[in-house]
């Protein structure tokens, strides 16, 4: 067996934070080296949580070789603004990135793409197989079904803080890659809304404690078809992150996705 890959875990006082201290240490193929928070928090799963603010220097020593503990892969679910600030960081010291973060504008978008000259970055909205699989059905059914009027809809806890969520995003863009001709996205209706033909409506929901779930509706006349994903619990998401560090650890430079982790 390899050595474990070793882990610098940001927002670990977080609900994905925690969630993936807590399944690394279920697991042989990694390891949780460091672990930050912005706000102090007590250890997580017996992991010591130092202060946000110390992660430059602290990935700076951890990054070489000789370094104790070594860093490989800084996993991230944060905000935008840290997420930014963090993988900056982490391209400094030679340290590859997973991003599990959603909600980035542009300038941010912009920002991971610098840092991935420097080491590989590895994006995802979503890390769970099961949406990678939704992704696959919904180009399909999207491009077999012109014409039809489709609806995007997801739900989550309502301490979620982006909306639509990052996965409903990918959607969208999945829908639009296979119907060029839905250009338009709705964000919920009020008042006189009639659809129009270029229309894909989006809607989001934020209720209890839903760990995310997904629905791309596709309606012709006399003929539905619902596509949902439901995901049971973060763990899903843990699990896909960590997969997905594995596999990224050792790389070279660039951007990476998810879908390559699973081929
Ligand atoms: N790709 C995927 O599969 C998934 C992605 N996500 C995404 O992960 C992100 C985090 O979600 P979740 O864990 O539920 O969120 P939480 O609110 O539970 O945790 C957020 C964490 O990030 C920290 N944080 C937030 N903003 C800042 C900031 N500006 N500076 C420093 N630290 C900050 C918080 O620190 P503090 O404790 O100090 O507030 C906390 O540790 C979201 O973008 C979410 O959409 C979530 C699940 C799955
Ligand atoms: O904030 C969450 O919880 C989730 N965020 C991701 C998103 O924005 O798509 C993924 C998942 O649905 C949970």
């Amino acid at each position: 067996m390899a050595d474990p890959v070793r882990l610098a875990v940001t927002g670990a006082g977080g609900r994905m934070g925690r969630e993936v201290i807590e399944a690394a240490g279920d697991r042989e193929d990694c390891e949780v080296a460091l672990a930050v928070n912005r706000s102090p928090v007590d250890p997580v799963a017996g992991v010591e949580v130092a202060d946000a603010d110390d992660l430059p220097d602290l990935l700076a020593d951890a990054g070489s070789v000789d370094s104790d503990p070594a860093v490989d892969v800084l996993v991230d679910f944060t905000g935008p603004d840290s997420s930014v600030e963090y993988v900056a960081a982490a391209a400094e010291a030679g340290v590859a990135c997973v991003v599990g973060t959603t909600g980035f504008d542009d300038e941010q978008e912009a920002a991971l793409l610098d840092a991935a000259e420097a080491v590989p970055v590895l994006r995802a909205s979503n890390f769970s197989r099961g949406i990678a699989a939704l992704r696959r059905a919904v180009r399909a059914a999207a491009g077999a079904l012109p014409g039809y009027d489709v609806e995007v809809t997801e739900t989550h806890h309502n301490g979620k803080v982006d909306a639509p969520s990052g996965t409903a995003l990918t959607l969208l863009d999945d829908v639009e890659d296979a119907r060029p001709d839905l250009n338009e996205r709705v964000h919920g209706r009020e008042g006189d809304a009639p659809r129009t033909d270029d229309e894909i409506g989006v809607h989001a929901r934020r209720a209890g404690d839903v760990a995310g779930e997904h629905e791309v509706l596709m309606a012709g006349d006399e003929n539905v078809l619902e596509l949902t994903h439901r995901a049971g619990s973060r763990r899903v998401f843990a699990a896909g992150a960590l997969d997905a560090a594995a596999w990224l650890a050792g790389r070279d430079a660039g951007e990476y996705d998810f879908t390559e982790v699973l081929e």
